[in-house]
């Protein structure tokens, strides 16, 4: 059997950060030399590895579509040379960069694998060097159609995963669905909850970007806020509701202003603030009224999924009611339908 091979993009984050006067910042060359020296990479049975360091290293919080694009159009360039994908990031967007990459890499057939560390690559107690090492193998081994987060053990569907934990190594959870596989002794890949492998040819989607937003009710929040938050140009807004997708229902003037904008043609998506479940519009009168205002259902899709398919969708030049349509239908494993 010849030897898998695997290439890495590398475009930032702590992972290969080291310490500067101002903080933690990235470092030009650095990784791309620890990783060389890794023992790990020496054995004869690891995957053959390539590293590619992007032009500009960021901390991920300067994550933007743009990056997004640089990334999916670096995997496409190199889509046939190799047997999987990972790609080295900062933790704090990872979450939204995996959900992207999700939507924006159509009919995948091969691993493309997103990880990164808290500690810097460089520093003793590192959790860099195993998340790495997982995720290469992952991705080098199994066959896995779809993008993946992989921090801590574990892999998650890159659209159900989200930063939980801000310090703790295990930074990461898909609170909504199972990991697709877990590193012990073993891997165990929980090959049922696999997306079926693609069977269109490979392609890669650039977004578009629509005028987005999100916004978190809180208690205090009135209609004045709410229509100033989605003046024109806004096309689209996440809106982060109560439990099981409440919101306030006794304040006309905020119903009345997410009405307007969806008269306008804004597209409000109902996600809950909650960790974990999903939002059912039936249950309560204050779920109700969002419906009847023309808000529609996020389902249980995490926020930072809600708004990359929001970025996808407008991205291919559907109607307005089409897009609306497809946001509550699953397309990437992203959502549970009911
Ligand atoms: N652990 C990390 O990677 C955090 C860093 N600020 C980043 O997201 O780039």
């Amino acid at each position: 059997m010849s030897r898998k091979s695997v290439y890495i993009a590398h475009t930032g984050g702590t992972i290969g950060m080291k310490k500067t006067p101002q903080g933690y910042a990235p470092v030009r060359g650095y990784l791309d030399e620890v990783i060389r020296r890794m023992p790990e990479f020496q054995l004869d049975d690891t995957p053959r590895v390539v590293v590619r360091e992007f032009e500009e290293l960021i901390d991920s919080s300067n994550m933007t579509p743009i990056e997004w694009w640089k990334i999916a159009e670096d995997i496409r360039d190199h889509y046939d040379q190799f047997d999987g994908f990972v790609i080295l990031h900062g933790t704090d967007t990872m979450a939204y960069t995996a959900s992207a990459l999700s939507f924006m890499l159509e009919d995948l057939s091969k691993p493309v694998i997103v990880t990164g560390s808290q500690i810097p690559m460089g520093e003793l107690r590192s959790d860099g060097r195993d998340n790495l090492v997982g995720a290469v193998l992952m991705a080098a081994n199994y066959a896995i159609p779809e993008v993946g987060l992989f921090f801590h053990d574990r892999l998650y569907r890159g659209n159900r995963s989200q930063k939980v934990d801000a310090n703790g190594f295990h930074a990461f959870d898909s609170p909504n669905f199972p990991p697709l596989a877990e590193a012990g002794i073993d891997f165990t890949i929980n090959e049922h909850l696999l997306l079926p492998g693609p069977n269109k040819p490979f392609n890669v989607r650039q977004l578009t970007p629509p005028r987005l937003a999100t916004l978190s009710l809180f208690p205090g929040i009135s209609g004045d806020m709410i229509r100033q938050f989605i003046q024109p140009p806004v096309q689209g807004l996440i809106l982060l509701t109560y439990g099981s997708g409440n919101a306030p229902s006794k304040d006309q003037n905020f119903l009345a202003a997410l009405a307007e904008a969806n008269q306008r043609g804004v597209i409000i998506v109902n996600c809950t603030q909650c960790y974990r479940g999903k939002v059912d519009m039936e249950t309560y009168q204050c779920g109700q009224v969002l419906k009847q205002h023309g808000v529609i259902s996020g389902h249980d899709m995490t926020h930072e999924a809600a708004l990359t398919k929001l970025y996808y969708l407008f991205s291919l030049g559907l109607s307005i009611q089409e897009i609306k349509t497809r946001m509550q239908q699953n397309i990437r494993g992203e959502l549970t339908e009911s």
